[in-house]
């Protein structure tokens, strides 16, 4: 499991570190893994041109303090100082070891550097970057040399991934102690580039984490494997209430991922010709044309994905109020997701309910615009969690999956290639398999995440290593291979 923490928890943890060790000690730790870093960058550190941008609190500081390591093994070191004030100890590090100071804006500083290294904000940044910090952030995204942020990108907020303006883009984050939220959430992961951690052993003083993430190690944990004496039913049946006349290829791709994820049994409820379509793609697969709401006829199962491709009129709400007044878990998918946004008194049933909305389901759910969700994902995830009461998975560039009194988790795996139709189809089968397999909403959501991600993965990946588009049938082809390379 990888960890994450909001700001303060940082600091706290910080504090009762700091207790323990000499005054200066921390900052130590992270500038000298800091300047190790930079100085692994750098084809030589001798001669090579590093310009530092310095705020005005102990982020600028690390800032300095690892310049002063550069300059010592002779990098030509500048310092832009940016903020109000700067932090006396690194600047009086940064000049007995010749490094030079320069007012700002400097950007013919930062143009010229082979590494720029952002020391604007940290964990104490908050708001839209001010000026001149903003200008410098903007000149090291134009300027030809390699950009390492230090602890967070400024500009990111560390605690949500929210980026209010701009933010420094860079190709490192070296960040200390432990991972921060913003540095897992979209929009403020993709401007983090790779993210390397120092240790200052806060290891010990950190609390329950905010946000996690689940490694394959612990997908592999988590998912059921068969034993000797399985049989389809105990391994889990699934039922899919998914496509209509018009829509038949959410159907089909919805039971692909539930056949490939290692379903027990599927069993498909729709109409006629999604029915008809299901079966030819899937022999495997137990078909029921609906005439009516009649769930019960389906047969027994130990889930049900609802939603993908079935429609939004008044038989489909029929058919999904029947769905959602069963005793066993529900994902909620799609659709079926539009149709709860009309009437949430739908959610109120004693089993598990997962849903699984991307930016512009939960809009409608939580009549929030859905540029301001995928803005403030990790604030939303947490709101629909409070005000729908289930588990939520929130899809789109950084998937998240929250319940109540857990850390909100955050998908690790995945490309942008998945933003293709059909790929969310294909999760609500993963997600349902799991669920009729009797893992928690919250880790049936989580692991789905982490294996539709990894085939995706898989699948746009060539023998040569270079990526391509995928289709969404291609992602639930690949599952079976991911799960046996877990
Ligand atoms: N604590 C520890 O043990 C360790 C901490 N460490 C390091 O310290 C960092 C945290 O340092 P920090 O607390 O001094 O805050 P930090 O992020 O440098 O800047 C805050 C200042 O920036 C300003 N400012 C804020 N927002 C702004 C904006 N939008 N636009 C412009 N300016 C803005 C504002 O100052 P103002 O200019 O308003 O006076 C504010 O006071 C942490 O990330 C890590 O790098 C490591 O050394 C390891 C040990
Ligand atoms: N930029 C992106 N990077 C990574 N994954 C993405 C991106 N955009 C979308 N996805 C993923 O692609 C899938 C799309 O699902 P969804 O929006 O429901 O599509 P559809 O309804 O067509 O099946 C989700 O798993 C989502 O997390
Ligand atoms: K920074």
């Amino acid at each position: 499991m990888r960890t994450a923490y909001t700001s303060e928890q940082i600091r706290t943890a910080e504090h009762a570190l700091m207790a323990t060790v000499a005054e200066g000690e921390l900052m130590r730790r992270a500038a000298t893994g800091l300047a190790v870093v930079c100085a692994g960058l750098l084809p030589g550190v001798y001669g090579s041109r590093v310009a530092l941008l310095v705020g005005s609190g102990d982020n600028g500081g690390d800032a300095l303090y690892a310049g002063a390591r550069l300059a010592r093994r002779g990098a030509r070191v500048e310092a832009i100082l940016a903020g109000s004030r700067t932090h006396e100890g690194g600047l009086a590090a940064l000049r007995e070891a010749g490094g030079r100071t320069v007012e700002p804006p400097g950007h013919e500083v930062v143009e010229r550097a082979d590494l720029i290294v952002d020391g604007l904000v940290g964990i104490g940044g908050a708001g839209e970057l001010r000026e001149p910090y903003r200008g410098l952030a903007l000149a090291a995204e134009r300027a030809p040399g390699l950009v390492v942020a230090v602890d967070v990108p400024s500009g990111v907020d560390a605690s949500s991934g929210q980026v209010a303006g701009v933010a420094v883009r860079a190709q490192l984050t070296v960040t200390f102690g432990a991972c921060k939220n913003g540095l897992l959430i979209d929009p403020g992961k993709s401007h983090c580039g790779r993210v390397e951690l120092v240790d200052i052993g806060l290891g010990p003083y950190l609390p329950d984490p905010d946000v996690a993430s689940l490694t394959d190690e612990d997908v592999a944990d988590l998912l059921p494997t068969p034993e000797a004496e399985s049989d389809k039913y105990r391994r889990g049946v699934i039922g899919i209430v998914a496509g209509s006349d018009r829509f038949t290829g959410a159907a089909v791709l919805s039971v692909g991922g539930a056949v490939r994820a290692g379903a027990g049994l599927v069993r498909f409820a729709g109409a006629e010709a999604a029915a008809r379509q299901v079966r030819n793609s899937w022999p495997e697969a137990i078909t029921t044309v609906l005439d009516g709401p009649s769930v019960a006829e389906v047969g027994r199962v130990q889930a049900w994905v609802l939603g993908p491709g079935m429609g939004t009129g008044p038989e489909a709400e029929a058919l999904a109020r029947a769905v959602l007044a069963t005793d066993v878990p529900v994902l909620v998918d799609a659709d079926g997701l539009t149709l709860l946004a009309r009437d949430r008194s739908m959610l109120r049933r004693s089993a598990p309910t997962v849903l699984t909305p991307h930016a512009g389901e939960l809009s409608r759910l939580l009549e929030v615009p859905s540029d301001r969700i995928e803005a403030a994902r990790l604030e939303h995830v947490r709101r629909a969690v409070d005000e729908l009461g289930t588990v939520v998975l929130l899809k789109g560039s950084t998937t998240l999956i929250a319940e109540e009194g857990r850390p909100v988790r955050v998908n690790a795996t995945g490309t942008p290639w998945l933003a293709t139709g059909g790929t969310g189809d294909v999760l609500s089968g993963i997600a349902g398999t799991l669920l009729a397999a009797g893992l928690s909403g919250y880790d049936a959501a989580s692991a789905a995440a982490h294996l539709h991600g990894l085939a995706a993965q898989a699948a746009s990946t060539g023998k040569s290593g270079g990526h391509g588009p995928i289709a969404a049938m291609d992602v639930a082809q690949t599952l079976p291979q991911v799960i046996r390379s877990l």
